[in-house]
């Protein structure tokens, strides 16, 4: 059933998505050169002096293989007149050209794009962009596409660099008396590729949804309509890439008067240029025999001209300027969890107690979303609310009457806040509790009932809404979130392994370490079992897990992510549903190495089990039982049993339903 409501949802949320769809446009952001130039400065220093000086270079190398063919084309001239003195001149000023034009080149090639571009520029912008990405909350994550992520940060990287390189021909190009039918066209053209992009991928995703839920599917009998669906959506998109195509041509007409206008200029410079010289070689450019040389020349100029003046296509393309916008936004992004102050000097050293006091939490996406919305409307019509809310406090039952209140968005408002405080409900809801240090301690509790969002808050990966959460009566605000991060040994419900050996994934994050302490982990957490095995694991701790560990097992990999933990000796120990995803064998053997270690670990670690088999948390110095969010029970095992509540009532049901979670 959770699987059917989860694909409904899904598709409602696509469909919903799909109508928003034309609303969108405004999201295209192409930034300005200028708008780029101050991102520049602002993250990551760029020399713009240099920028300058390399670009002169680069022009000048143009200018002077313009010289060097103007020579050419002197020295076949005089070949055919016979002038040997001017035939020497040309040759002495063609090669003098060249060499010139190749120096500049090599500079050109060596110091500005292996060294200034390739080892400065691009590495340093790519380190700060990952940088940047890496500071941002697990929220930002958990909100933007990977893939999406990805590309952002590698295209925009590669066209920002492109684009710098190319900045000072941005700034010519604004002088360019085209500039304004070229902007025309490629803001055009770029809603309809986003337009498009959209869809697609919309649809990509249709497909694998459909294959991926076919059974569904066919329980429910939609076939027709999923096609029918489709077929709208194909629509659509063949409307726009229609679109697309007529515009393509029009842009085509366009590029083509501008380039017979460029060519005009050019003969114009031309002529302006061998009128003005004492012996005018434009009658003998002109003859006949000479037209390929004439118009080979043409060519030259024409393209020196348009590389100089024009628009650089490659790097300017309307897509690559969108990369470039998006990775931009990405820098305005900022993580709300490091923004907030820290005691810089404090020294944490877990000693004595962690507790919860009244936490309310709720994830950011859904608390935002309202939160804006009310904040907004909240701000516009502050007078009346505020007097509607008097009225109803002082037992004026009818205050929107009162108030003669027609406007519908104010009723659905003030309708909408009292719907939100039945139907919204906080992940957690005050939540308030004590561990002591060295104790053994497990949350158990349905699916859903917020065990692991505890171990999130602990972790801070997220801050609570209202409440606190303290290390030793220090709020976590105030501790340095690195130290946090040492101090805890967690062991999430999704596990993820390198794709590297198992030595490497076990010390990962570590840095200290020796080889007692090593193989004291792999003892303790079961690895030792497993890989010192020399027929089945012969290379031992260098043996590959392969991507995400798919080379091992479950309970192998539990235990490698155990290890893990463990090496960087924690004094906190959190272990989400450690077992959750193993066969009962594998779940025994892990559990083996977790009572091992719960009961050999020293009094200085504090252990934290997340759990929904109950077999994990008898032996603990307290459960604490959630249900809805909510912290309903704590005690021991017996205890509750006593209690006959929540907890007899998770225990009864899981002894008669064994294998449910
Ligand atoms: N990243 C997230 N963004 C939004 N909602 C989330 C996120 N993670 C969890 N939730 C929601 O928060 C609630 C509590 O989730 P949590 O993972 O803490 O439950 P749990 O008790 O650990 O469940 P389980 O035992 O199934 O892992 C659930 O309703 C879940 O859908």
């Amino acid at each position: 059933m959770k699987k059917i409501g989860q694909f409904i949802k899904k598709i409602f949320i696509k469909q919903q998505n799909y109508q928003t769809d034309d609303k969108e446009e405004s999201d295209v952001y192409l930034p300005s050169t200028t708008e780029i130039k101050n991102f520049c400065n602002k993250n990551f220093q760029i020399n713009w002096l240099s920028i300058y000086f390399f670009d002169i270079l680069s022009m000048l190398s143009n200018y002077i293989e313009n010289v060097s063919t103007y020579y050419l084309i002197q020295i076949k001239h005089t070949i055919t007149q016979n002038n040997i003195d001017e035939q020497w001149n040309s040759m002495f000023y063609f090669f003098a050209a060249k060499l010139f034009e190749i120096m500049c080149r090599t500079i050109y090639r060596y110091v500005v794009q292996n060294n200034y571009i390739d080892k400065g520029l691009r590495r340093h912008i790519k380190q700060k962009t990952v940088q940047q990405a890496l500071s941002l909350d697990i929220h930002f994550f958990e909100e933007n596409k990977s893939t999406e992520l990805v590309k952002t940060i590698d295209q925009g990287v590669l066209f920002l660099i492109s684009y710098i390189q190319v900045y000072s021909e941005q700034i010519r190009y604004n002088l360019n008396l085209f500039k304004s039918g070229d902007l025309y066209f490629q803001n055009r053209m770029s809603l309809l590729l986003k337009k498009n992009s959209q869809l697609q991928t919309f649809q990509e995703f249709q497909i694998s949804d459909l294959i991926s839920n076919i059974v569904t599917i066919k329980q429910f009998g939609t076939e027709q309509k999923e096609i029918q669906n489709m077929a709208k959506i194909q629509e659509k998109n063949t409307h726009i890439t229609t679109s697309r195509t007529n515009l393509h041509q029009s842009q085509q007409i366009y590029s083509h008067s501008k380039d017979m206008m460029l060519y005009l200029f050019t003969i114009l410079q031309l002529y302006i240029i061998t009128k003005s010289s004492k012996n005018s070689n434009l009658e003998i450019l002109f003859a006949f025999s000479q037209i390929q040389v004439f118009y080979g020349y043409i060519q030259e100029l024409y393209s020196f001209i348009k590389r100089n003046f024009e628009k650089n296509d490659n790097v300017i393309f309307t897509e690559n300027i969108m990369q470039i916008g998006k990775l931009m936004k990405l820098f305005e992004q900022k993580s709300q969890i490091s923004q907030q102050t820290t005691k810089l000097d404090y020294q944490f050293n877990f000693n004595s107690s962690i507790s919860f006091k009244n936490v309310n939490f709720s994830y950011p996406k859904a608390n935002d979303k309202l939160a804006k919305m009310n904040q907004q409307f909240y701000e516009q019509n502050v007078s009346t609310i505020s007097q509607t809310i008097n009225l109803h406090n002082s037992g004026q039952e009818n205050s929107a009457k009162i108030l003669n209140i027609t406007n519908n968005e104010t009723k659905n408002f003030l309708e909408s806040q009292q719907d939100s405080n039945n139907r919204i409900q906080n992940t957690l809801e005050n939540i308030s509790f004590e561990i002591q240090k060295g104790q053994y301690v497990s949350f158990v509790g349905k699916s859903g009932s917020g065990k692991s969002t505890i171990a999130k808050l602990l972790l801070r990966l997220y801050d609570p809404n209202s409440g606190s959460v303290l290390f030793d009566n220090e709020n976590v605000e105030n501790i340095p979130i690195k130290q946090i991060k040492q101090s805890i040994g967690y062991v999430s419900q999704d596990l993820t392994l390198l794709d590297s050996d198992i030595l490497q994934n076990i010390t990962y994050g570590c840095d200290e370490y020796n080889q007692e302490d090593l193989l004291q982990v792999c003892n303790y957490s079961g690895v030792s079992e497993f890989v010192f095995d020399q027929k089945r694991f012969p290379e031992g701790l260098k043996t590959l897990v392969g991507a995400n560990g798919s080379k091992l097992s479950g309970g192998q990999k539990q235990r490698i992510a155990i290890a893990r933990a463990l090496l960087k000796k924690p004094s906190i120990l959190i272990l989400d549903e450690a077992t959750s995803s193993l066969d009962a064998e594998s779940e025994y053997t892990v559990q083996k190495y977790i009572n091992q270690l719960v009961q050999s670990k020293n009094q200085s670690m504090t252990i934290i089990v997340i759990a929904h088999r109950l077999s994990t948390v008898v032996n603990s110095d307290k459960i604490f039982v959630m249900e809805k969010g909510q912290l309903v029970e704590e005690g021991t095992h017996e205890e509750l049993i006593q209690k006959q509540n929540v907890y007899q009532k998770l225990v009864f049901h899981q002894i008669s339903n064994p294998f449910e979670q």
